[in-house]
């Protein structure tokens, strides 16, 4: 079989050299005369997969690396008997921890305590589910928008969009982008609703940026600019609005998701998937072709309090202050380069540190410290006593 890849799905030729020959591509250009004789796809985000892409090859099987769907056409997919799968929940936990990352950051910086905000959650599947479990473990109230759930599920434990609007001090969006339909989220935030945010709103989208109408987000952060706003999706990524840039308190370039944990978990659900569609042995686990690597440690026994330490953790861990910089500083290059800052935005994804998840820092603290280790724990921190 012969299989093309986008460069960018972290061993692929790891998991998949044995079942037949790879190539891979950059995923932004990929061209129908590129993979003509492709029998697998494998895709990330930024591919559009659909009729202009498919036409005149002799693909049999896609697969994204990716929670979101919206670019690939499944319907077109469906009519010519084309397989498909994508990777769900795969990096739910790393968009939680940088929500975490932001709040925690935003708590210390603004000096509130996160008990005391209402967080709102719209959109509660694998990675909404994920905070919301997390947030409400920390003892944080939280309310949750998802009338597809509501729907099948029953309205208990549910809040309208607009209740929720109207009451949340945080709101973190988690949608797919969905176009038609019942319950579509294409500017689900749109200009009436927008308007309607409560003066010092924190808002949060890692959804997809197209959830977020772009010009009345702009329209109210340039008129009144009394929203504290935190974008890692964007409308038209990679040509994301500049303006709209300067304007957004924490800006990042669509990497809530790229803990190396996450993406590689990407990888073998897509083998997984691919294995299963051609009844093929699975004969490659993630655990063999990259051994965890040892836990780091960090010692916390300085200061008794517990905000400070878990300030401590998340930052060791991830502090999305450093994906906030350098997005703005490879911009301002671009610009002052003459360069695409589309390029530039592509390039930081595909150049991504690698980022591993809270679990993976163990932190030793002293057994007089087990209120602070319980609380470490609940953010998701190994820790050890003693
Ligand atoms: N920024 C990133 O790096 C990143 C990473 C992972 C996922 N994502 C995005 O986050 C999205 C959600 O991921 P997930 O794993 O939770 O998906 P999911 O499918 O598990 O959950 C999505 C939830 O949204 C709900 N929903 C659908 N329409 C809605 C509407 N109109 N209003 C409110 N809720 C609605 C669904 O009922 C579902 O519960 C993905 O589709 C993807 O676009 C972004
Ligand atoms: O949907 C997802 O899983 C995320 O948005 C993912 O992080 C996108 O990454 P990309 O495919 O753009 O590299």
């Amino acid at each position: 079989m012969h299989i093309i890849a986008d460069e960018n799905i972290p061993l692929v030729q790891e998991f998949f050299s044995e079942l037949g020959s790879i190539e891979t591509l950059p995923g932004r250009e990929m061209t129908s005369e590129q993979i003509k004789q492709a029998d697998i796809l494998l895709v990330r985000s930024i591919t559009e997969v659909n009729a202009k892409l498919l036409e005149g090859t002799q693909v049999r099987f896609v697969a994204t690396a990716t929670i979101g769907c919206d670019h690939i056409d499944q319907e077109y997919l469906k009519s010519k008997e084309i397989g498909f799968a994508n990777a769900p929940g795969c990096n739910a936990n790393s968009v939680v921890e940088y929500v975490l990352s932001v709040l925690t950051l935003l708590a210390d910086q603004e000096g509130f305590q996160l008990q005391d905000k209402t967080i709102g959650i719209i959109g509660a599947g694998n990675v909404g589910g994920l905070l919301q479990q997390r947030l409400e473990s920390l003892g944080i109230n939280v309310l949750v928008n998802d009338p597809p759930r509501a729907e099948r599920e029953g309205a208990e434990g549910f809040v309208t969009l607009d209740e929720l609007l109207a009451q949340a001090d945080v709101i973190s969006m988690h949608t797919p982008l969905i176009r038609t339909g019942e319950h579509p989220t294409l500017h689900l935030l749109n200009q009436t609703r927008i308007e309607a945010l409560k003066p010092e709103t924190i808002l949060i989208n890692t959804g997809r940026g197209a959830a977020i109408d772009t010009a009345a987000l702009k329209e109210r952060l340039q008129v009144k600019n009394d929203l504290f706003t935190v974008l890692d999706v964007w409308e038209s990524e990679p040509n994301i609005d500049h303006e709209l840039l300067e304007l957004v308190d924490i800006a990042t370039p669509h990497i809530a998701g790229y803990s190396l944990d996450g993406k590689l978990g990407g990888t073998e659900m897509v083998y997984l998937a691919v294995c299963d569609y051609f009844g093929l042995p699975v004969r490659k686990k993630l655990g063999q072709l990259m051994p965890e690597p040892p836990l780091r440690k960090l010692s916390y026994s300085s200061r008794a309090d517990q905000w400070y330490a878990i300030l401590t953790a998340v930052r060791a861990c991830y502090d999305v202050r450093n994906d906030d910089m350098a997005l703005r500083r490879a911009f301002s290059r671009a610009a002052r380069n003459g360069q695409s800052t589309g390029e530039a935005f592509d390039l930081l994804r595909r150049n991504y540190p690698v980022r591993r998840e809270f679990d993976t820092l163990k932190i030793q603290l002293k057994t007089s410290q087990k209120k602070i280790a319980a609380q470490l724990e609940k953010y998701g921190f190994g820790t050890k006593l003693g």
